[in-house]
Formats: C-alpha cells, sequence, structure tokens
C-alpha cells in the first residue's frame, strides 16, 4: 500500500501539492489526470523520494521512503522529466536495469523478445544512444525498463504521450495485462482520460494541487468526469438517433 499523509510540497512559498490523505491499495490500477501544473509529477517524484516534502510524508508497504531506501526493490517508474541516461544504447540501459533487478542477460534478451512488436526493431541490438532515439522510442525505453524483473509497484508518468496509435494500444493492452494480476501496484499519470479509463480501476483528478475527483471506475463515474473535463454534458449524440 502507498499512503500520502499530510503530504504537501511548496515551491517559492507556494504549494503545488497537497495530499491531506491519500491511500493506494495493492491491486490498484491507480489513474492520476490533471491539466498541465496540476502537481502529477510532483506527487510522483515525492513517492520516488526524487524530491523533499515541504510538509509530511509517503509510506510505501509500511516504509517510510524519505527514512529508509527499503522501498526501492518493490518499486520501479519511469519518469520523464529524471529519464537521463542519455549516453547508453537501449541495450546498455536495459542489462544495467536486469542488474539492478537481479535477473542475468539471458532473463534480459528473454524478457525484451516480448516486446519485439512493441519496440517494431528500432530499439534493441541497435547502436543509437538512448538520446539519439525519437521521443516515442525513448520513452518505449524508459516504459518497458519500469516492467523489468517484476516489480510489485510500478509508476508511470505520462506513458503514452509520444506514442503511436498502435503502440498506445499496445502499451494499454501490456498495462492491462499486468494490472490484472493482484498483488501488483500501478500508477499511470496522463492528460488523456480515453487512456486512463481504459486500463485504471481507480481514477483521481488533481487540479492545482489538490484532489477534486477520486472514483472507481463505472460507466457513469466515466461520464462525470469526461463532463468535468470537457465541460461538456454528454447528451445524446446524432448518430445515436439516427
Ligand atoms: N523545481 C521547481 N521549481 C518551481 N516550481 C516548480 C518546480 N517543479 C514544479 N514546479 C511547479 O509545480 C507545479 C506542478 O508541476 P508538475 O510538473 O507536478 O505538474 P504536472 O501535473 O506534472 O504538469 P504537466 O502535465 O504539465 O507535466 C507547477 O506549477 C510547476 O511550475
Amino acid at each position: 500500500m502507498i499512503q500520502a499523509i499530510n503530504l504537501q510540497k511548496e515551491y517559492n512559498g507556494t504549494t503545488v501539492l497537497n495530499l491531506p490523505e491519500l491511500s493506494i491499495e495493492k491491486g490498484e490500477v491507480f489513474g492520476l489526470v490533471g491539466n498541465n501544473g496540476a502537481g502529477k509529477t510532483t506527487f510522483f517524484s515525492l513517492l520516488l523520494d526524487l524530491i523533499r516534502a515541504t510538509r509530511g510524508k509517503v509510506i510505501i508497504n509500511e516504509i517510510p521512503v524519505a527514512k529508509s531506501e527499503d522501498w526501492k526493490e518493490q518499486v520501479s517508474a519511469y519518469i520523464d522529466e529524471s529519464f537521463t541516461i542519455g549516453y547508453l544504447t537501449p541495450d546498455e540501459y536495459f542489462n544495467f536495469i536486469g542488474e539492478l533487478r537481479n535477473l542475468n542477460t539471458t532473463d534480459v534478451k528473454a524478457f525484451l523478445e516480448k516486446f519485439a512488436d512493441f519496440f517494431k526493431d528500432e530499439i534493441v541490438g541497435k547502436k543509437k544512444y538512448i538520446r539519439d532515439l525519437s521521443k516515442g522510442n525513448q520513452k518505449k525505453v524508459g516504459v518497458v525498463g519500469a516492467f523489468m524483473g517484476n516489480p510489485e509497484v510500478i509508476i508511470l508518468d505520462e506513458p503514452f504521450a509520444n506514442l503511436d496509435p498502435s503502440s498506445q494500444y499496445q502499451l494499454r493492452n501490456m498495462i492491462k495485462e499486468i494490472g490484472k494480476q493482484k498483488d501488483k501496484t500501478i500508477l499511470i499519470s496522463s492528460h488523456d482520460l480515453d487512456h486512463v479509463a481504459d486500463v485504471c480501476s481507480r481514477i483521481v483528478i488533481l487540479e492545482k494541487g489538490e484532489i477534486v475527483r477520486d472514483v472507481q471506475k463505472t460507466e457513469s463515474t466515466l461520464a462525470e468526469l469526461e463532463e468535468f473535463f470537457t465541460g461538456v454534458k454528454k447528451e445524446t449524440s446524432f448518430i445515436d438517433e439516427l
């Protein structure tokens, strides 16, 4: 379980995240949606101890993240801003992550073979540095790296951004597949309600650092969220009337 308790982050005296109490249970596929600057990356960065909270704390499986490193074995993440392993090729990167996750090179190879369609022959076995790949391919490397070694908690910041539609579709299916395992917890941030609605069991909307909606996914909650985001109430469509 992941808990944020009275978690606040300020920059220059301005509060950008304020979560009095948030718990994410094991088995949840948790979608975090919000406009630019809402605080999504800040929240994930606090969870991963990449930045320090102004107040409050994060606890992952009973371990306070700012006080111990033991939670790191259970958690894997892709965060755009901190994905700076530019001077490695994808193969070097995957082997590096494999070592951290106690996989040997044969395990890593077998794992990567499962992603052949997703990589479309553009990533594995190539001599290009990650920094020289297209944005979408960089994202694929980062996201697949986060899946390596069967972590219990997977945190993905904007995993769908920059991917082409077929890759988005494939990634949705991968997340759904992993999300079926009851011992996994997956956290995803996105601007795109469609992706989040497709893969997540719970959806939270963040606005100016505060939670303004927190719902389990059902047909009616999806309509409500769509209305919240677009400001448009879903009427019977022209097509429905034909
Ligand atoms: N290092 C920093 N210094 C000052 N302000 C910051 C810093 N990092 C983030 N912020 C501010 O915190 C707020 C939340 O930013 P954050 O990146 O978490 O939003 P986000 O929801 O991930 O946005 P986006 O969808 O645009 O990626 C924004 O107002 C941002 O300007």
